[in-house]
């Protein structure tokens, strides 16, 4: 950016703002508008649609009304960009008393506003949490601290380096820093303060702790990553405080581990377009507040792994299911009430207003209300009864803000009138001599009318003049008179004003009364805000609790819409499900009045693994993703869609489908396939469940066919997870001879009539034949081209039959544990041996490369 010696101090005093906002565009206040130059003018103005002009000086500006900044902000803020928000610190008289009639309005950046550190219910999705993520690597540790402004919640994650991803998909950040790049992690780097000390440090003047072993002695690597978020909360938020709880570390092994490409392929929390609707969590959301809305997005995200406390959730759920009378009357009640989390990161980081005061109020009154209903309530099932002391204790709060705030406050507190009557006799007072006052006004325009004789004299209020008399222009000679004790104040196009000594008076009154009175409101805002804010922890507490109760609730209306029963939870490495359906698919068939089959999968340990196999659109894909949905659903703590329901806790859940695109990060979708395949047998375990969808399909069919022959048998003899394998190689199905724990199965299809019919039904053995010729008559293609591709089949199948197809002599293969066994060793002094380059080496270095490897082969020898 251009920078002459002969800026102007405005200039000036802009480019050093600039400068300190770094990579962020420089809102920057003049009067009502902030403005923006140079460069930064040139991409808001293209990402807003507004005008860009030029200043006199050829410099590119444009600028936002303050009024109306938030919804540029929010747009700028979703198209990937930061801004960092300088604002007048002091007013224009306050600069010319201090420095002069010249001086220039001193301005400071007060707030960097950034998609993981907001908290104004226009910039936030209400039903989603707001992460802000840092990762940070100490060591072979790895951490994330994340936290979400907005509601106060507080996380530290501990875990190896290659669990980073799948703990970062869990959360689903809105932005994740770091202070060097991790590889595979997308995220905003250079940052500083991620340092362990600095973390501690940070951590116990945050919370006032002594030490940290309260919260369980987080490691080197969470330290240093809770350093770097306080440091960039402080950066960004400036003398506000972002609100925080306790940071709760979270166990990994609590939770079921999903990867990032299993969400994606489950549509867990969003469709693979991105959108909620048609995601699982759109699809069974009942929630009536957004605070359980994000509680529900939170446990489908992160299912649990410990069966006493999925029962816990499972019994709530169970216990409104009993009851829907009562359970509709909750639900109403609690649709009622404000969103008590955000109202209160508002208040916390100094953003908030009356109404989000009266927020609180409503909120946790109507939680008190609540807890009395449901505390006369018999037979209550455990976590309501922990959950019940958590949504009162704040009655000196709640009194308090009844009797201060008028019942519907406006939002902003600028212009008052939010303190209700009578709270304050002081306010009563002022209030009462400011509409006094005005009323005095009101009447003294009737008296000056009669007096002058000019019946369209108005008295009128405007910024500059303040009251003041006007008159038509045709009638100003009157009251020019020099003896109407009327002064002359501005002469318009049609109109004169004046003022008077009895208006100027009574003005006064008005305003003095006015202006005290807003002061004494502000301040009482003031006061009520600490108040709460000093209630920040137990406040949030009672909005969890209010959160979990409308889950479980929601959940319950669910089960009873789909007739969803309980699952049943077992140690054991088991998954029974009968009659089950994929909640998403089978609404979608209720919209064109299809009828969903449902179907049952029986897995266990000695019948671990399921070979499906069937013609296209048979329901093979369908049928994989509705047993891991149920399973998830199940541990996240949920009724199913199944007539019946044995779940054996699943620690990992995986989930892959052969040749999806994924052009956009640059790989072969093959490339994709593979890598995502050697991660799950990487990491699955016996008590993982594992859903492979045709893999090794984009390849070349002989590539193709025997990467899935080896899969399948390393799952079967390596992993040993649940597994459900969906294939189109037929080949496959004579692994069922050869590994014992392996069944086949198929998607039931008959021709009738010359027609197609996909039946949709699970049935046990292996599909007759493919149909796949059947499927493109199906889906339309030209008769000619079916009837060719008939004949080039018919020629093939000959073929086949002839020399035992592209499967022949699979069956003199070796198993898989044999041939790994048979496979030799590398044999390290060989590999030494070869790095050597004889012509390199000094006499002194080949010397120690001998001893290197006399000493290699004395080892090998003793192993
Ligand atoms: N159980 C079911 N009951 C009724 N309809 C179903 C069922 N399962 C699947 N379908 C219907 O069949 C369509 C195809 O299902 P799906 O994608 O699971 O088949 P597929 O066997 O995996 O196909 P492909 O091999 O071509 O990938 C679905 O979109 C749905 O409309």
């Amino acid at each position: 950016m251009a920078r002459a010696d002969a800026d102007t101090p405005m200039m000036q005093q802009y480019h050093r703002l600039r400068d300190e906002a770094g990579d962020a565009l420089l809102f920057y206040r003049m009067g009502d508008f902030f403005e923006l130059f140079f460069e930064d003018a040139k991409v808001a103005a293209g990402c807003l649609d507004i005008a860009l002009t030029k200043r006199g000086d050829g410099v590119p500006m444009c600028g936002v009304p303050v009024h109306a900044a938030e919804s540029y902000l929010a747009r700028l803020i979703r198209a990937g960009h930061r801004v960092a928000i300088a604002e007048q610190i002091e007013s224009p008289a306050e600069a010319r008393k201090a420095r002069g009639s010249k001086a220039l309005v001193e301005r400071a950046i007060v707030r960097l506003v950034t998609p993981g550190t907001l908290t104004e219910d226009t910039l936030l999705d209400s039903g989603s949490a707001n992460w802000l993520a840092a990762l940070a690597r100490v060591g072979d540790e790895s951490a994330i601290a994340a936290c979400d402004i907005s509601t106060g919640r507080f996380e530290l994650v501990a875990c190896a380096g290659h669990e980073l991803a799948a703990e970062l998909a869990r959360l689903g950040p809105a932005e994740v820093i770091g202070a060097e790049p991790v590889p595979g992690i997308e995220a905003r780097w250079g940052h500083e303060g991620f340092d362990s000390l600095a973390g501690e440090r940070a951590l116990k003047r945050r919370f006032g702790l002594a030490d940290l072993d309260g919260l369980g002695g987080p490691g080197r690597a969470e330290l240093a990553a809770a350093g770097g978020l306080l440091a960039y909360l402080d950066a960004t938020q400036r003398e506000a405080t972002a609100f925080l709880g306790l940071p709760r570390r979270v166990q990994r092994s609590a939770h079921m581990a999903i990867d990032a490409a299993t969400r994606i392929s489950l549509e867990i929390c969003r469709t693979a377009e991105g959108t909620v609707a048609g995601s699982l969590l759109g699809e069974i959301d009942r929630c009536v507040t957004a605070a359980g809305r994000r509680l529900l997005g939170t446990d489908l995200a992160a299912p649990l792994t410990d069966r006493a406390a999925i029962e816990d959730r499972l019994d709530l759920v169970a216990w409104f299911t009993e009851e829907p009378i009562r359970r509709d009357r909750l639900r109403s009640a609690l649709r009622s009430l404000p969103d008590l989390g955000r109202g209160l990161g508002r208040l916390v980081a100094g953003r908030g207003g009356p109404r989000d005061l009266a927020a609180l109020r409503d909120g946790l009154g109507g939680a008190s209300d609540l807890a009395a209903t449901l505390a006369a309530t018999a037979l209550r099932p455990r976590l309501l009864d922990d959950l019940l002391p958590l949504l009162g204790g704040h009655q000196t709060l709640i009194e308090e803000l009844a009797r201060a705030l008028v019942p519907s406050p406006p939002l902003d507190a600028a212009k008052g009138g939010f303190i209700a009557e009578a709270y304050d006799p002081e306010l009563d007072t002022l209030r009462s001599a400011s509409s006094d006052g005005r009323r005095a006004i009101a009447e003294l325009e009737g008296r000056y009318r009669e007096a002058t004789g000019v019946s369209a004299l108005k008295i009128r209020h405007n910024a500059v003049l303040g009251y003041h008399v006007e008159v038509p222009a045709k009638h100003a000679d009157r009251l020019l008179a020099p003896d109407s004790g009327f002064t002359h104040r501005q002469t318009m196009a049609g109109a004169v004003r004046f003022n008077s000594p009895a208006l100027h008076e009574e003005a006064s009154r008005v305003l003095e009364a006015g202006g005290h009175a807003l002061t004494l409101e502000q301040a009482h805002l003031e006061r009520l805000t600490a108040h709460a804010v000093g209630e920040a922890a137990p406040i949030s507490t009672t909005a969890d609790a209010l959160a979990r109760i409308d889950v479980a609730a929601a959940l319950a209306e669910r089960a009873g819409e789909g007739g969803w029963v309980r699952p049943t939870l077992d140690e054991g490495p088991c998954l029974e499900i009968e009659g089950g359906r994929h909640p998403v698919v089978e609404r979608a068939l209720g919209k064109s009045g299809d009828r969903f089959v449902a179907n049952d999968c029986c897995l266990g340990a000695s019948d671990r693994l399921w070979l499906i196999t069937g013609p296209n659109m048979g329901g093979k894909s369908t049928f994989l993703r509705q047993v891991a949905l149920i399973a998830l659903l199940a541990q996240a703590g949920s009724f199913v869609p199944a007539s019946r329901a044995k779940i054996g806790l699943v620690d990992r859940l995986f989930s892959r489908v052969g040749a999806s695109d994924n052009l956009a990060r640059g790989r072969s979708t093959f490339m994709v396939e593979m890598v995502e395949t050697a991660a799950i047998l990487a990491q699955a375990t016996p008590r993982s469940l594992v859903i492979l969808d045709e893999i090794g399909r984009g390849t070349s069919t002989y590539d193709g066919l025997a990467i899935a022959w080896a899969v399948v048998e390393a799952m079967h003899d390596e992993a040993r997870s649940r597994t459900l394998f969906a294939t189109h190689y037929h080949e496959l199905t004579r692994l069922a001879g050869r590994l014992p724990c392996l069944s086949l199965h198929n998607v039931r299809a008959r021709e009738w009539k010359g027609d197609l019919v996909l039946l949709h039904e699970v049935a046990e053995g292996a599909a007759d034949r493919s149909y796949g010729i059947a499927v493109a008559r199906l889906a339309g293609l030209p008769p000619t081209v079916v009837s060719r591709a008939k004949s080039v089949l018919a020629k093939l199948e000959a073929g086949r039959d002839a020399t035992g197809g592209i499967a022949a002599g699979l069956d003199d293969l070796p198993l898989f544990a044999a041939a790994m066994a048979a496979e030799p060793a590398p044999d390290p002094l060989a590999e030494a041996l070869s790095d050597i380059d004889p012509d390199a080496l000094t006499p002194r270095e080949a010397l120690q490369a001998l001893y290197r490897l006399k000493a290699l082969s004395h080892s090998s020898a003793d192993g």
